[in-house]
C-alpha cells in the first residue's frame, strides 16, 4: 500500500479545503435535489446538459484511480476520498469523527435522501458503512488497522435526519482489536449495535 507524501504547508492545506469542501457541499446538495427535485421537464433537461458541461471541464485534469491517503510534510492525513468523511467525497454524508470522553469515537451527522432505504429510513447498508467507519477509527488512533469482520444487529428501524454513531475499543489481543459501537436516532435510541474485529495487516506490523 501506497502513500504519497504532498510538499505543501499549513496555508497550502487550508487552501485546498477552503476549495474542495465546498465543491463537495455543492455536488451532496446536487444529489439530494436530483432526488427530490420537481421542476418542469425542460428544467431538468437544461440541468442535465449543464451539469454534463461542467462535468468535462472537471475532467480535463484528475488523478488516476481513487484519491487515496496522503499525508502533508507536516504528517496531516488526508483522506478526502474516504467514502465517508471525504472532504471531496460528495456521496458521504460526509461525517465529522472526533474522540469521545470516555476514549472511543463519537460523529452526529444527518442523513438525508441520498441515504434511504425503506421509505423515511436509513438503508441498512449505509448504517452498515458509517458503523465500519467510526469502529474503524476508534480501532486505529495508535496503528491502522483494517475490518476482519462486522457484525451487525439492527435492533430497529434507523429514521432518515439526525443520527448518533458511536464506537469505542473493548479489549486488544495482539493484532486485533475488539470494537463495539452503536447508531442511535434523534431520540437517543440505540438502533444498530455493532461487534468489530480490527485486525493490524501483516504489511503494517513491520512498519
Ligand atoms: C503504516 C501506514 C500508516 C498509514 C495508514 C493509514 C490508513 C488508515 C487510516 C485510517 C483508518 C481508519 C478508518 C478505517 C475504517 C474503514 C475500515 C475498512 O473499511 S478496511 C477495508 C475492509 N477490510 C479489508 O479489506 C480487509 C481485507 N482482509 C485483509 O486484508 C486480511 O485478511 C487481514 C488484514 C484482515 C488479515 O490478514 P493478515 O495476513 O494481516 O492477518 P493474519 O496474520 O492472517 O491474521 C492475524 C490474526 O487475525 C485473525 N484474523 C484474520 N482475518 C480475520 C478476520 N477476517 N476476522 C477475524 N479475525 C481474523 C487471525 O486468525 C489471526 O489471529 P491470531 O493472531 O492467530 O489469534
Amino acid at each position: 500500500m501506497q502513500f504519497p507524501v504532498e510538499d505543501i504547508d499549513a496555508d497550502e492545506l487550508a487552501r485546498r479545503e477552503a476549495l474542495f469542501g465546498p465543491l463537495a457541499d455543492t455536488v451532496r446538495e446536487l444529489i439530494d435535489v436530483t432526488i427530490r427535485s420537481e421542476a418542469d421537464e425542460d428544467t431538468i433537461l437544461e440541468a442535465a446538459q449543464r451539469i454534463r458541461d461542467v462535468t468535462k471541464r472537471l475532467n480535463d485534469r484528475r488523478c488516476e484511480g481513487g484519491f487515496g491517503v496522503r499525508f502533508t510534510e507536516h504528517g496531516h492525513m488526508m483522506t478526502w476520498g474516504n467514502a465517508v468523511s471525504g472532504l471531496r467525497n460528495a456521496i458521504a454524508p460526509p461525517l465529522v469523527v472526533e474522540q469521545a470522553a470516555d476514549g472511543g469515537m463519537c460523529s452526529d451527522f444527518t442523513l438525508g435522501a441520498a441515504y434511504e432505504g425503506p421509505p423515511g429510513l436509513v438503508h441498512g447498508g449505509v448504517c452498515a458503512l458509517v458503523l465500519d467507519q467510526v469502529c474503524g477509527m476508534a480501532a486505529s488512533t495508535a496503528k491502522p488497522n483494517l475490518t476482519g469482520t462486522l457484525s451487525l444487529r439492527y435492533r430497529r428501524p434507523t429514521p432518515l435526519g439526525p443520527v448518533r454513531a458511536r464506537a469505542r475499543i473493548d479489549r486488544i489481543e495482539g493484532v486485533k482489536t475488539f470494537v463495539v459501537g452503536e447508531l442511535y436516532d434523534a431520540d437517543g435510541n440505540v438502533t444498530v449495535s455493532a461487534e468489530g474485529v480490527f485486525i493490524l495487516p501483516a504489511w503494517a506490523r513491520g512498519r
